[in-house]
């Protein structure tokens, strides 16, 4: 029998177990849900209530207790056997993906290790039919060719001899293409899995994931990991089984819920949310930074998104105010700024920080000004938030006085006269038992009373509790107005001048917005968070120094691993200090770099390489498409056109990439009536398969079969600020890139060699 059909036989039995184990499963799953179902119904039939002593009573709880648990218990099994079950489905499809032959050298027996998407035991559970790709031993697969190779476990390094390594692509249980190969993992597999057309929603990539990449996936040492890695190189899908790995690797100490995935845009968030899913995985927390600094603002401020302000700096350079704003944008950016504030903050501890007073029904209770000085008596040694916290003391006392005095007022009693039906007697039992406990309040009025204060005084309460009372927002306009700082820059007077004018309208440009939360930490303490073990930023190259500075401050004891390419920095004015730019890394921190290109042909990554900064280093994976057109042709004549011809071409999405939003609803007016469409903005959080125009700080991190540049005229992509721009739009592409200039082409396009574009 030749190989083939060995590894055939071995598959057919391998589905044979896979079915058994299932059938085992769903029987099992059955009787437990059954189970469930009875035990829920009949949960008070074994329990016996008896409340005449506190013995009994305690006794009853007990048995509530118990049973609950046993419910309980029940119902976790049976949700683990439904997990199991449709893991089993998964295997049902393609049970594994490769087969390293490999003999150890202190057991000298030759064992073949076939490695699927989960692992899968023999029936008596003793051997394993297939590894799952995150196991130790599966590691051989990624780094090895055959030959010497060793591997590592928790305690110690494994080596030997790999005889064999070889790939299956299996479908529905039959092997649809089997190949043996070297150390990086075959090109026929890369080839099948890359031609294939680009889906609206990101795959994983376990059967081909290459070394340089499993290298990030299965980083352990790192606190900070920084992965700097060109277009299409694999990040995001790197990232992505990176989370699957440590989510099996960490299994008892992490779940989903510890691990957090900043995302460029909600479109983003969408794209790639299958792919843990795919792998057995539950979904992590997934967010951008615009979600999570609004979940963390304590004041009522709109907060401008990225987009927008991208948007601002690509279409108003004309405006009055666009080289102030420009300055700013840079100023708050950088760490100078942030060094602005911390010297700010050492002000404030001696003079400045600014309160709102404690009223009650309009009247004051506490005077700012007596907070103020109450604060200030406490001394320069005690920190802000330490003394913040004994000024809430200090205010809770003072309002509960005023909550006595409160007592017998009239508003209480005519409150006390619209209380709905539950609550007198909710009042009621309370009178009585307190009159049990020999309480002197016996009197149902005073007790209606006294839970009527404590229920109005609740809130304010709760907001002296929650530092409402310090004035964050006019403390923070302070800085720009009053306070003279020695390290404040040259410009400052003109860019605090520009800064106010937002403030005061309750408007938090994007670029204020961390600095603002930053002010907001130092000032009210306490604000780090440790229930996040993994955060995992993807195209970091989009966040200011400032901004990650900050993530490091919330984040002190949380593991990171950036991704992102300084080539497409679309945010120019904060590249100085880009977290992603080499620095020299302290101890427990590393950064890897990734050349290989995968998503994009061979002649679209030769002609784009010409015009990213750095760019001769990139190097494509060898796929064939034909070479980027260059179309100088009127728009309005040709757009239809190369949309068509793209679809006749077979390509199912075709993204129109436009520079902003702007010129895409300038796009879709042409494209009206004539064609069918989505345009895409930055409140979609899906997209379907077909023509999409978009801008292309949407399309961060997303790919499509064809791309359409409309407008890639010098006029348009003028600037060398636009560079990355360009690059990010022309990178998206897989397989095909049409690019429209009626006018002279952006210099971009005449920077690539004449032979890596055709002219139409
Ligand atoms: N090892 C691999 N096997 C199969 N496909 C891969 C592999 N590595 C990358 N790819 C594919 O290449 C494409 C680009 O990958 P990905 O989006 O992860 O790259 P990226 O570095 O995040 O790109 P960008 O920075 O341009 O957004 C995807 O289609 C991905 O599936």
């Amino acid at each position: 029998m030749d190989e083939r059909a060995q590894e055939q036989q071995r598959v057919d039995k391998i589905m044979n177990e896979i079915k058994t184990k299932e059938e085992k499963l769903y029987k099992q799953s059955k009787g437990l849900k059954e189970d469930v179902i009875e035990q829920r119904k009949t949960f008070w039939d074994d329990i016996t209530v008896n409340m005449d002593e506190p013995d009994d009573v305690i006794e009853t709880q007990e048995s509530i207790k118990q049973q609950a648990a046993l419910l309980s218990e029940k119902e976790r099994f049976h949700g683990k056997v439904g997990e199991r079950l449709k893991t089993l489905d998964r295997l049902k499809h393609s049970p594994y993906f490769g087969r390293i032959d490999f003999m150890e050298d202190s057991y000298p027996e030759k064992e073949a290790i076939y490695i699927g998407i989960s692992s899968l035991m023999d029936k008596d559970d003793k051997d394993f039919l297939i590894y799952d790709w995150r196991a130790p031993i599966s590691s051989l697969y990624y780094d090895s060719s055959t030959g010497r190779a060793g591997y590592r476990t928790r305690e110690t390094t494994i080596t030997g001899e790999v005889s064999l390594k070889r790939q299956f692509i299996i479908k529905h249980g039959v092997i649809e293409g089997m190949f043996d190969t070297g150390v990086t993992i075959g090109d026929q597999m890369l080839q099948q899995a890359l031609g294939n057309n680009a889906s609206t929603t990101m795959k994983s990539i376990v059967a081909t994931i290459q070394k340089e990449q499993n290298q990030i996936i299965r980083n352990e040492r790192s606190s900070l990991l920084v992965v700097q890695g060109v277009a299409g190189s694999g990040k995001t899908s790197a990232a992505l089984q990176r989370i699957a790995y440590l989510m099996y690797r960490y299994r008892e100490e992490l779940n989903a819920d510890n691990v957090v995935l900043f995302s460029p845009n909600p479109l983003f968030g969408s794209y790639i949310s299958n792919v843990l899913p795919e792998l057995g995985e539950t979904n992590v927390r997934q967010m951008t930074f615009l979600n999570y600094i609004e979940k963390r603002l304590m004041d009522n401020f709109t907060v401008e998104s990225p987009f927008k302000q991208m948007e601002y700096v690509l279409t108003q350079d004309e405006s009055q105010d666009y080289p102030t704003r420009k300055k700013s944008m840079e100023y708050l950016a950088s760490l100078a700024f942030k060094d602005l504030i911390d010297t700010y903050v050492e002000k404030i501890n001696e003079a400045g920080l600014r309160f709102k007073r404690i009223a009650f029904r309009g009247e004051t209770i506490v005077s700012k000004q007596r907070i103020y000085d109450y604060f200030y008596a406490l001394g320069e040694e005690i920190a802000i938030p330490n003394k913040l916290e004994l000024v809430v003391k200090w205010l809770l006392e003072e309002v509960r006085t005023q909550q006595k005095e409160e007592l017998n007022k009239d508003w209480v009693m005519e409150k006390v006269e619209l209380l709905d039906k539950e609550d007198y007697m909710e009042a009621y039992h309370q009178a009585e038992e307190q009159e049990d406990y020999g309480s002197s309040i016996s009197d149902e009025e005073e007790v209606l009373r006294a839970q009527m204060v404590k229920r109005v005084f609740a809130p304010l309460k709760k907001r002296i509790r929650n530092l409402e009372f310090v004035n964050i927002p006019a403390t923070y306009q302070a800085l720009f107005t009053e306070v003279q700082l020695e390290n404040a820059p040259k410009d400052w007077q003109e860019i605090a001048g520009h800064i106010l004018t937002q403030l005061k309208e309750r408007y938090l440009t994007w670029e204020n917005a961390t600095p603002y939360l930053y002010f907001q930490d130092r000032i009210l303490g306490d604000t780090t968070d440790r229930s996040v073990r993994q955060l995992i930023i993807d195209e970091a190259q989009d966040y200011s120094a400032f901004q990650f500075a900050y993530i490091r401050h919330i984040f002190p004891y949380t593991r990171m691993t950036l991704l992102g390419d300084i080539n497409q920095a679309i945010y120019t004015y904060a590249m100085k200090e880009n977290p992603l730019l080499p620095v020299d890394h302290e101890e427990n921190q590393e950064r890897i770099t990734l050349m290989k290109s995968y998503r994009s042909t061979k002649q679209i990554v030769e002609f784009t390489k010409h015009f990213a900064p750095g760019g001769e280093m990139i190097e494509p994976f060898n796929r064939e498409g034909s070479k980027p057109v260059l179309i100088q042709d009127d728009i309005r004549e040709t757009l239809l056109q190369r949309v068509k011809g793209f679809a006749n071409e077979g390509y199912e999405t075709t993204a129109i990439i436009c520079k902003t939003l702007q010129e895409s609803d300038e796009i879709a007016e042409v494209l009206q009536g004539k064609v069918e469409f989505n345009q895409i903005n930055e409140e979609t959080y899906t997209f379907e398969k077909g023509l999409l125009i978009l801008p292309v700080y949407l399309a961060k991190g997303i790919e499509f079969d064809a791309v359409i540049i409309p407008n890639a005229s010098e006029a348009h992509y003028g600037k060398e600020s636009d560079r990355t721009l360009f690059y990010t739009a022309c990178t998206r592409a897989m397989h095909a890139l049409a690019m429209i200039s009626v006018e002279k082409p952006c210099k971009f396009i005449e920077e690539a060699a004449g032979e890596t574009y055709e002219v139409e």
